[in-house]
């Protein structure tokens, strides 16, 4: 372990300057709760901030640390400034940082560096954010701020190590020029990638009108990690990044000198910041358990300020070191994360070992040696620890009750190194070294006199004396030599070109006073003018915070025009569309103004037609009235007389009723008499079998009497004359013929609408239809009735009548006819002549006579006209008269009937229905 002997001093002499010291300024800020550590519990209110200075952390178990005893109990510390969650990236600039970065500019160096856990925010404090920068940001703001138009556009001075200058030449500034070339690789422009070797080309001439300016700064940057115990550039190129090597720390008594550090002159803020972005992005860090994006390395960057004035012997450099170190954590890691933690912790442990000695050495009789030497880090702040420069400890706090232990471990040291002072000794003497063999600006206190004028002077002195001297040189009338080509008159030459000079410098001189007094006091202005800046500043920060308020209501009432404009289109549209629907209304609202017009028209015309149908209805109705008075009367006139038809309908209903039952009556008796006549046709068939045999008896009788003559009496004198004799077979033939016309007759009596031959044709209805038929007994019949003709031979009718008189039909009818048999046998009363005068034997016939064929016919018509029994001839008589009576006297078709019909009478009775009623009956009448 090596000693710094700059540390150690007289101890009481040491004791006494410190007294007089500030002592290192620790500040503590409290981070606000991120993430999900409110819900996990974490605000558990461990910290209590007492007062500005004070801070009060609660011991107690929590849910993660059972460490602590039971009992609550705190621990308090005393620091510089203590800053809680609210505060402002702005505010712990102005409380930490702004004096420091004024104070760099009188020559002092700075060390401003962040202790704290992982995740306590640290990198935030330093960096920031774009909208809310850090401290890093705000403390170059306030550099340039000063700076202003003072850079050094020349670049005339360069740092060497962290102590030393070097005047520039083109040659020694051509690593900055491609440094700056990659640094500024995204420049739209070639402004600032070219910008330095601009100014190196046009150094000659800048360098020749060194009295122009006054006061110059240039602002150097350099920016590197702690990484591993090794020395990382984070300038480099990006290609180089990964065979970088670590650089190499070179000591002396005085100063620490990393070799190969890059170092860049910037000329604007816009400048400084891109270059810290650079390295920045080239910063190692990587996930860990408790940040996404935890340093893995101490990031130290240095702000090197120079600067140099007319008036002044010596430029002047001063450093502000602005360190963001890692977090301190617990080594649970393994491999490379396990190595970083523990050179991380390593190097932090170094720091704080180094405070604690500083501390320890302002009480201890016997000063401990710092150990510096055990980390990088510590080695290059070395020059702080023995005084070259102040000190500032940003201790970041992590807010959570999981970690209250080291939280309280951190506030321990923050408050030991609160009370350490470190003495400060006189700065070393700066060299400036020349490399260049072009000159450097001359300055006016350098060398009291420019070189050139002190030799005139001293060659002046010798010309005089030499001019003087000379007593053999021809003068004239001024003083002057008169021979041009000796050497007196150029010595006199140059002496009154001295005299001349040396007036014209003293002119100078004295304007340049001027000038200073001039500048001093508008550098006096210009501070007075700092001031008010400073002032104008605040006020503008004010006036900021206003404008921001401002804003907001601006923003607040941009929102609300937003809303009103949006609502104003909204009635806009609205009143559009009401716009358009009053017009369609306005439109509707004509076409319906025309159309009730017009119906207005049509209603007048309407109600005149209203009004002259209304009369005609009047007029109608007191027509219709009339007529219902007249009809009213009809109708008591017609009911008169309907109940008198009704009452005569009546009767004749009695009257009818009682032909119905004579009807009835006869039908029943018809149907008696329809019964006896099938009986009867029964024993006609018998009759007929009976009348066949006769027949055939008859033909046998007429066989046998063939030689008797037959002498037949036609009565009729349209009788055909007496037939000749019939051959047998021609008679049989005959008789057959006769007897099928007589059956046909029969037939033909069958059918009921037949009228028997003696009802007469006229009376009965059913005759009015005549039987087409003629029926030849009839007609022989009636014949028979009529008288007979004149024509007739008395001796026929005498020998007819005496047969009939000799041989009556009843005779004829003897025992060995079957006809008279029959007739016996079944009704003795029934006689031909009592039955049917039509059918009396005719007195014409003899019966005393053998038969011929006409008395056979005869006889043959008698037995097929066999008269109905009296019984059926009465019916007969009976049915006919009751069938005579309907037709002969029709019921008339009455009006009444007609009336009686329900729904004739349930009619509504309209004037013309009463007025064909009333035809009708009328016409019926
Ligand atoms: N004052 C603050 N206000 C708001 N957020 C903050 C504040 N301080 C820190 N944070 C947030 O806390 C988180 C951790 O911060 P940061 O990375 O700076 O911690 P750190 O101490 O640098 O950690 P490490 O040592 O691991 O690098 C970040 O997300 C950061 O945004």
């Amino acid at each position: 372990m090596s000693t710094d002997t700059t540390a150690i001093g007289n101890a009481n002499e040491t004791t006494n300057i410190r007294r007089a010291e500030p002592p290192v300024n620790v500040y503590v800020r409290i981070r606000p709760f991120i993430g999900d550590e409110l819900t996990r519990g974490e605000n558990q209110n461990m910290l209590c901030i007492r007062d500005e200075k004070r801070i009060a952390v609660k011991l107690y178990p929590t849910a993660t640390n059972n460490i602590r005893p039971a009992q609550t109990s705190y621990n308090e510390y005393e620091v510089t400034r203590i800053f809680d969650h609210n505060c402002t990236q702005q505010e712990l600039f102005e409380q930490i940082l702004e004096q420091p970065t004024d104070e760099i500019f009188t020559g002092s160096n700075w060390l401003l560096c962040t202790l704290g856990l992982t995740n306590s925010g640290k990198t935030h404090t330093m960096f920031g954010t774009p909208k809310d920068p850090g401290l890093i940001p705000q403390c170059l703001q306030r550099i340039f701020l000063h700076v202003g138009y003072n850079i050094d556009k020349k670049v005339l001075f360069k740092p060497d190590g962290l102590e030393n200058l070097v005047q520039t030449n083109m040659n020694n500034l051509q690593d900055e020029i491609n440094y700056r070339k990659y640094i500024f690789k995204d420049d739209k422009d070639d402004r600032r990638r070219n910008h330095l070797q601009n100014i190196i080309q046009d150094q000659q001439s800048i360098l020749d009108d060194h009295s122009v300016e006054d006061e110059h700064y240039s602002v150097w940057i350099s920016f590197f990690e702690l990484y591993n115990e090794n020395v990382l550039d984070l300038l480099v190129k990006p290609s180089a990044m990964k065979k970088r090597k670590p650089l190499r720390l070179m000591q002396n008594s005085e100063s620490t000198i990393i070799k190969d550090l890059v170092q860049i002159p910037v000329f604007d803020l816009k400048e400084a910041e891109d270059t810290i972005r650079f390295g920045y992005a080239n910063r190692a860090t990587s996930k860990t358990d408790l940040n996404e994006a935890s340093s893995r390395s101490h990031a130290v960057l240095c702000i090197t300020l120079i600067t140099f004035d007319e008036f002044e012997e010596e430029p002047t450099m001063s450093h502000m070191y602005i360190c963001d170190l890692a977090g301190n954590e617990p080594s649970t890691g393994t491999g490379k994360q396990l190595v970083e933690t523990c050179n991380i912790n390593t190097s932090l442990m170094t720091f704080k070992d180094c405070i604690r000695v500083l501390n320890e050495n302002q009480t201890a009789k016997k000063q401990m040696l710092l150990p510096y030497r055990n980390s990088v880090l510590t080695s290059i702040f070395r020059p702080f620890f023995i005084g070259r420069g102040r000190t500032i400890i940003c201790c970041n706090v992590n807010p959570c009750a999981t970690f209250i232990s080291q939280t309280n471990d951190l506030l321990k040291f923050s408050a030991l190194a609160q009370k350490t002072i470190i003495v400060p000794v006189e700065p070393p003497q700066k060299k400036v070294v020349v490399e260049s063999k072009i000159k450097g600006p001359k300055r006016l206190g350098q060398g009291g006199r420019p070189i050139g004028i002190g030799k005139k002077k001293h060659h002046q002195s010798l010309d005089s004396e030499d001019i003087d001297d000379q007593d053999g040189v021809v003068l004239d009338e001024a003083g002057i030599p008169v021979d041009v080509q000796s050497i007196y008159y150029w010595k006199y030459c140059t002496k009154k070109a001295m005299d001349l000079l040396q007036k014209q410098a003293n002119n100078r001189r004295l304007f340049l006073v001027q000038r200073h007094e001039e500048r001093t006091k508008a550098i006096e202005h210009i501070l007075c003018q700092r001031t008010q800046i400073a002032q104008l500043n605040t006020e503008k920060q004010a006036a900021n915070q206003q404008i921001d308020s401002l804003n907001k209501i601006i923003r607040s009432e941009q929102e609300n025009t937003k809303q009103m404009k949006a609502k104003s289109q909204e009635t806009e549209k609205k009143y559009h569309d009401l716009a358009k629907k009053f017009t369609q209304t306005n439109q509707d609202n004509d076409t319906l103004r025309s159309r009730l017009k017009t119906l207005q028209q049509k209603f007048d015309s309407l109600n005149t037609e209203y009004n002259t149908i209304l009369e005609q209805n009047r007029q109608h109705e007191q027509e219709q009235f009339n007529a219902k008075t007249q009809h009213n009367e009809e109708i008591k006139h017609l009911k008169h007389e309907y109940e008198q038809e009704r009452l005569d309908k009546l009767q004749k209903d009695k009257l009818i009723e009682q032909l119905n039952e004579k009807i009835r009556s006869e039908q029943n008796l018809n149907e008696k008499s329809q019964q006896e006549s099938t009986q009867l046709k029964q024993d006609l068939k018998v009759i007929h079998a009976k009348y066949d045999t006769l027949q055939m008896e008859l033909l046998q009788l007429r066989e046998e009497k063939t030689k008797e003559p037959i002498v037949v009496i036609d009565p009729l004198p349209s009788h055909p004359p007496a037939p000749t004799p019939i051959p047998a077979t021609t008679t049989t033939r005959l008789m057959r013929s006769k007897r099928s016309a007589h059956e046909e007759d029969t037939q033909d009596n069958k059918k009921p609408k037949h009228g028997t031959p003696d009802r007469p044709a006229g009376n009965s209805g059913l005759a009015s239809k005549p039987s087409t038929r003629k029926i030849p007994s009839r007609t022989n019949l009636d014949d028979e009735r009529k008288p007979t003709p004149p024509t007739l031979t008395k001796d026929v009718k005498t020998k007819s009548a005496s047969i009939l008189k000799k041989r009556p039909l009843a005779p004829s009818n003897s025992a060995d006819s079957p006809m008279l048999t029959a007739k016996s046998g079944t009704n003795s009363t029934t006689s031909p002549v009592d039955l049917h005068p039509l059918v009396q034997p005719s007195p014409a016939i003899s019966t005393t006579m053998s038969p011929k064929p006409s008395t056979i016919q005869r006889i043959q018509s008698f037995f097929r006209h066999t008269p109905p029994s009296n019984r059926i001839i009465n019916q007969l008589k009976t049915t006919s008269a009751g069938i005579a009576c309907g037709p002969s006297s029709p019921l008339p078709a009455s009006p009444i009937a007609i009336l009686q019909k329900p729904s004739l009478a349930m009619r509504k009775q309209t004037p013309k229905r009463r007025y064909k009623l009333r035809s009708r009956v009328n016409s019926n009448q």
